[in-house]
Parts: structure tokens; C-alpha cells; sequence
């Protein structure tokens, strides 16, 4: 589904990725750890089709980011560390807005349903998203994305500033989406979530990927000290 091909991105010669092989089946959850500017978001803009790659290819679903960014972002929900949204509509109104923005049109039940999906509480549909906070609005962000039916889903630290509770919710709902297909990137300083929530691990240093692991065959013990011998 996701999959970066000698994927390399250098800024005026300095190198913030390096020759990226990364596959990401349907249904997986790989989760890049790293320390800062280790090359994470970098990757994840590269198959946003934010920026575009010095040399290698991002392509999703088979289809090349750089060649045909437009017909990818249909099949792509991206989610960052504050999702951004319209704090003067309602939960409800922006999860309207954002899905008929990808196509979808749906009716209020089904709007409500996507947002109990996420375990928003549902006293706060109809209020105002500029009283909401950090943890409620990221629930709004992956309402929109099951309600875009997207195929993938990249997210760039989604749980930081989250309360453990949240966090937890959180990683539940990723889990059910990859459950029923969707394949996940995420990038994330939360090495106990991502031991937690992924099926697959990257460590990456200075844009590099130096080691892969499935996350069954380490304890979050084990992988704390991997990353702290690693970066
Ligand atoms: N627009 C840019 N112009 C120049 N250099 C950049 C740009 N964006 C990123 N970089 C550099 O690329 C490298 C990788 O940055 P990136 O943002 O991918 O790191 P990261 O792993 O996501 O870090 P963090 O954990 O802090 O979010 C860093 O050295 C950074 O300084």
C-alpha cells in the first residue's frame, strides 16, 4: 500500500533522508521512531506529496506521489501533531466540511457515528471545536479520516500531548483501522506506544533507517534500549 523506493531527500546538500525502502502492507501499522531531525517527518511529507524527493519514489496504492499527487491524497488521511480545524464550527460541522471536502456526503447519524467511533463524548458534537481540547480535537482528525475511507493513514506524532487515557483510545482506534485494511505510518517519540500499537518498528538516524523490527519479537524494554544505543 505504502511503499518508498530508495526514497531520498536532501536539502542544499544536507541529507534529511537517505535511501528509503519501506513497505507498509494493507493492514499494518509501522511506526518511525527517532530523535529530532532524524528524518521522520520528512518521510511522511514525501508521501503527503508536500515536498518532492531529490531521487527514489513514494508511491501509494501503486501509484507514484511526485507523478500523480492529486489521485493519491484521495486515497490518504494525514493526521499531525495538532489537527487543524475550524474552531468557530462545530465538531460535528467540521467533520461535515473536511468529508465533503474528500467526496463524502453523509447524513447527521452518520456523522454522529464516525465521531462515536472515536469516543468523543457525545455532549460535546455541537459544541464549538475552539473550546475543545487537544485530545477531542485529535478525535475529530480520525473521524475525518474513517470518514474519508482512506486506505492508508500517515500521522506525525498524533499522541504527544495526549493523557494516557487518550493515548490509549487512541492507539485502540488505530488498531481497529488497520484491523479492518488501513495501513498506518506513524511517526512518534512514544517508544512504549509504538511497542504497544505497531506491528512493525523503524528506528531511523540522521535519514537513515538503521534497523526494522516486528514489534512482537521485543519487549518495549528491550526496544527503549535498541533506540537509546541506536540514536
Ligand atoms: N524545509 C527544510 N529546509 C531545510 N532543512 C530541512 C527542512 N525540513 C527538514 N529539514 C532538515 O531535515 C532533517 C530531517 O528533519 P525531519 O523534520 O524529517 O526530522 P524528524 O525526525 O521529523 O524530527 P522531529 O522529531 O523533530 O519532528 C533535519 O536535519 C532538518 O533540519
Amino acid at each position: 500500500m505504502l511503499h518508498a523506493k530508495n526514497l531520498t531527500k536532501n536539502y542544499s546538500g544536507h541529507p534529511a533522508l537517505q535511501e528509503l525502502n519501506l513497505t507498509i502492507n494493507e493492514g499494518e501499522i509501522f511506526a518511525l521512531l527517532g530523535q529530532n531531525g532524524a528524518g521522520k517527518t520528512t518521510t511522511i511529507n514525501l508521501f503527503l506529496g508536500f515536498i518532492a524527493p531529490s531521487s527514489g519514489s513514494a508511491s501509494i496504492n501503486g501509484i507514484t506521489v511526485s507523478e500523480n499527487a492529486l489521485e493519491t491524497k484521495k486515497h490518504i488521511a494525514y493526521l499531525p501533531e495538532t489537527v487543524m480545524l475550524y474552531p468557530n464550527l462545530s465538531g460535528i460541522e467540521n467533520l461535515e466540511f473536511f468529508s465533503s471536502l474528500a467526496g463524502f456526503r453523509y447524513t447527521t447519524e452518520q456523522l454522529s457515528n464516525f465521531l462515536t467511533k472515536t469516543g468523543l463524548q457525545k455532549t460535546a458534537y455541537h459544541k464549538m471545536v475552539g473550546g475543545y481540547s487537544k485530545g477531542m480535537r485529535q478525535k475529530v482528525g480520525i473521524a475525518i479520516a474513517i470518514a474519508k475511507k482512506a486506505k492508508a493513514l500517515l500521522l506525525d506524532e498524533p499522541t504527544s500531548g495526549l493523557d494516557p487515557k487518550a493515548s490509549n483510545e487512541f492507539s485502540l482506534i488505530l488498531k481497529e483501522l488497520a484491523a479492518n485494511g488501513t495501513a498506518i505510518l506513524m511517526a512518534t517519540h512514544d517508544i512504549f506506544r509504538a511497542k504497544e500499537v505497531a506491528h512493525r518498528i523503524g528506528i531511523m538516524k540522521e535519514g537513515k533507517m538503521v534497523s526494522t523490527m516486528q514489534s512482537k519479537d521485543i519487549t518495549a524494554n528491550e526496544l527503549e534500549e535498541l533506540y537509546l544505543q541506536t540514536v
